[in-house]
């Protein structure tokens, strides 16, 4: 259930009051706890004990040494089966804290408060958790939903623009693949801030919850959220694997330009769709550079995307401007040329 908080976090409190939890454990980075514990604290009221577990900001944290501290911190604060674990923080955090809480003794309750547009459009909601392994994303996690998730907007306010950006390419996504009158209203939005961007929040977490309730475990439709990842995914990897991490939201914009026009090599789209769509995300994503990266060590990451089924690349590509396909299996040549169109943007 996703519930938007009032100023005065009422409906947490009635939660946490409402059931009977032995300890609460809230999971923070170093940004989280400097601009979003404060406001959390001074509006949460429990007679419950709490302990904030804090780990570093980043990407590069989401992974299985930060999961074991974790596990460890709780066993020796002898955390039990009824307590709960809250996450505050983005897409990170909710992930990890999914992931660790979902597993501690076989899985103790949490809660997402998503303070990143990411997190709050998409991470947050429909019970992905996981971590990276090796450079590859993702790789080790669980389908395990959050009791709840609260969400109170005005967390956005310390946001850094470029996190809003990163957040804005789901919201990109959730158009591009569901509903073509939200696309429409993004691609109005002049300039990126909080006050432009708010207004379309409820609609994409909508849009990310709908899909998620016709098929939680991501056996059809789920796919669909998917799109852009496949080569976004891959370019994020080999960015993490060189220690130089983009932004997930980056590579996702990055993935959709590529595969909006491997979309229209493989006829599904038009021309037009094609190039209406790459240009309205290139109004609000600079050029990423991947000329460091070779088509092989691409498609190397390509085949092992978690969609694939006995070594073929299963792609989520667009049919329309709010309609998307899945298990969809192209050409090697227009993969490549896929990408090739993406490293010829930059000369334009
Ligand atoms: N499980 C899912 O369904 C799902 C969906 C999309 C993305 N993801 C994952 O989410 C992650 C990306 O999430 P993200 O973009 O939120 O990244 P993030 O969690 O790293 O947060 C981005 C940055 O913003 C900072 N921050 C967070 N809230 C802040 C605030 N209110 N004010 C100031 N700074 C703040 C963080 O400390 C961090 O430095 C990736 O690992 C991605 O794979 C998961
Ligand atoms: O919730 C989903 O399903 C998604 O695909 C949402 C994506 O935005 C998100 O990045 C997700 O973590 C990707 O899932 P993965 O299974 O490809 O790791
Ligand atoms: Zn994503």
């Amino acid at each position: 259930m996703i519930t938007i908080l009032n100023d005065n976090f009422s409906q947490l409190n009635d939660f946490l009051h409402e059931k009977s939890f032995s300890k609460i454990f809230i999971l923070v980075d170093e940004n989280t706890h400097e601009y979003c514990l404060p406001v959390l604290l001074g509006n949460m009221e429990t007679d419950l004990g709490f302990e904030i577990l804090e780990i570093e900001a980043g990407e590069e944290m989401k992974n299985i040494q930060t999961a074991n501290q974790l596990w460890e911190i709780l066993t020796e604060m002898k955390a039990d089966r009824k307590a709960l674990v809250i996450n505050l923080g983005g897409g990170v955090i909710t992930d990890m804290g999914g992931f660790v809480s979902s597993t501690y003794k076989r899985g103790i309750q949490f809660i997402n408060i998503p303070t990143t547009l990411l997190s709050m459009c998409d991470a947050s909601i429909g019970g992905k958790t996981g971590i990276d392994l090796m450079h590859y994303k993702n790789m080790v996690g669980t389908f395990a939903f959050p009791e709840q998730i609260f969400i109170y907007p005005k967390f956005l306010e310390t946001l850094p623009f470029k996190e809003l950006r990163s957040g804005f390419a789901e919201m990109l996504k959730h158009g591009l693949i569901a509903d073509k009158a939200h696309w429409n209203q993004l691609i109005q939005i002049p300039k990126l801030d909080v006050e432009a961007v708010a207004p379309h929040i409820q609609t994409s977490m909508d849009i990310k919850q709908e899909v998620v309730e016709k098929d939680f475990h991501e056996s059809n439709i789920r796919k669909t959220l998917n799109f852009g990842h496949t080569i976004g995914h891959a370019v994020e990897s080999l960015c993490l694997q060189q220690g130089n991490p983009i932004l997930h939201g980056e590579a996702v914009a990055m993935g959709m330009i590529a595969e909006s026009h491997l979309a229209y090599l493989e006829k599904l789209i038009s021309k037009e769709d094609s190039r209406m769509i790459i240009e309205n995300i290139q109004r609000y994503y600079p050029y990423l550079d991947i000329s460091d990266f070779k088509d092989d060590d691409i498609t190397a990451l390509l085949l092992n995307d978690k969609k694939n089924v006995d070594s073929k690349i299963n792609f989520s590509l667009l049919s329309g401007v709010g309609s998307c396909t899945y298990d969809h299996q192209c050409s090697q040549k227009n993969i490549l040329e896929s990408l090739h169109f993406y490293r010829k943007l930059n000369d334009a």
